[in-house]
């Protein structure tokens, strides 16, 4: 049987950490979709683009043509997922704020969007096909709009959330080592604010139908891993068939 389970949640609710240890855990392949936006983000700096344009409808041209032609290879092993764009390894360099802060401005352009659920899409149904890294067994994708846009078929849909303190001090305590006022502070806009502009292309603070939310505000990582699994357990179990009794 092949497993499609998808995660969704706002930044710092801890979906890379629990969906890479849950596929890992399942012997599934991992789709980062966020790092998608990462590399599409890296590559339109690297052509020159100015991100800081993006309301200008030239330049919101030439992010759509760049990531029409974005040269994107997603590793998909949970337990090194690697990103090259155009030969070049940008998995460190797209974690860095540069990106961060310039990452939602291609995330909202919805010609790009369209690329990238494109590419999500083949790449979950690689996996389901069998021809991919998992062998068939299936693929945990996340981010902000997979149970709802990209793989709303999925088996099991996962909102994980946390509280906004919650995720602010996790973010800076990544960060810069600590969650002091001066941390939090210094990590506000790279969570709220790229939240607040996200949020106006998808929907990823309330879960929709069929979702299944996991607060992780109060648990730690491993209790967290847990909970998603017992959410997969539970929507993948084989329902009983009651049998029909001689006579009845
Ligand atoms: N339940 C948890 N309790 C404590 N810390 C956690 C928990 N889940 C994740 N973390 C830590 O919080 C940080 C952010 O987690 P992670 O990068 O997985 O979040 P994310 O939702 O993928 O964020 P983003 O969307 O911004 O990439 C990491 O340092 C991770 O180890
Ligand atoms: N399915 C997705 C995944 C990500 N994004 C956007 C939102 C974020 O600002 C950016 C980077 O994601 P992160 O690595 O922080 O999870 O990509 C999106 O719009 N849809």
């Amino acid at each position: 049987m092949t497993l499609v389970i998808a995660i969704d949640g706002p930044s710092g609710s801890g979906k890379s950490s629990v969906a890479k240890a849950v596929a890992r855990d399942l012997h599934l392949a991992y789709l980062d979709t966020g790092a998608m936006y990462r590399a599409a983000t890296w590559w339109c700096l690297h052509q020159g683009i100015d991100l800081t344009r993006t309301d200008d409808p030239e330049v919101a041209s030439a992010v759509t043509a760049a990531v029409l032609a974005l040269p994107l290879v997603m590793g998909v092993d949970p337990a090194a997922p690697a990103v090259h764009v155009d030969g070049i390894d940008v998995g460190a360099d797209i974690r860095t704020d540069r990106i961060s802060a310039a990452v939602s401005a291609v995330a909202t352009n919805l010609d790009v969007r369209a690329e990238l659920r494109r590419l999500q899409r083949a790449a979950i149904d690689a996996e389901r096909e069998g021809g991919s890294f998992s062998g068939g067994a299936g693929i945990v994708a996340e981010g902000r709009d997979i149970t709802t846009v990209v793989a709303p078929d999925a088996d099991a849909r996962v909102l994980l959330t946390a509280s906004e303190e919650a995720r602010l001090a996790r973010r800076a305590t990544e960060l810069h080592g600590d969650a002091g006022a001066a941390a939090v502070e210094a990590t506000r806009d790279l969570v709220v604010r790229r939240d607040a502009d996200d949020s106006t292309v998808s929907t990823f603070h309330v879960a929709a139908d069929g979702v299944v939310t996991v607060d992780s505000s109060d648990l730690d990582l491993d209790q967290t891993v847990e909970a998603v699994l017992t959410v997969i357990a539970d929507a993948t179990r084989p329902t009983v068939q009651p049998t029909a009794q001689p006579g009845a």
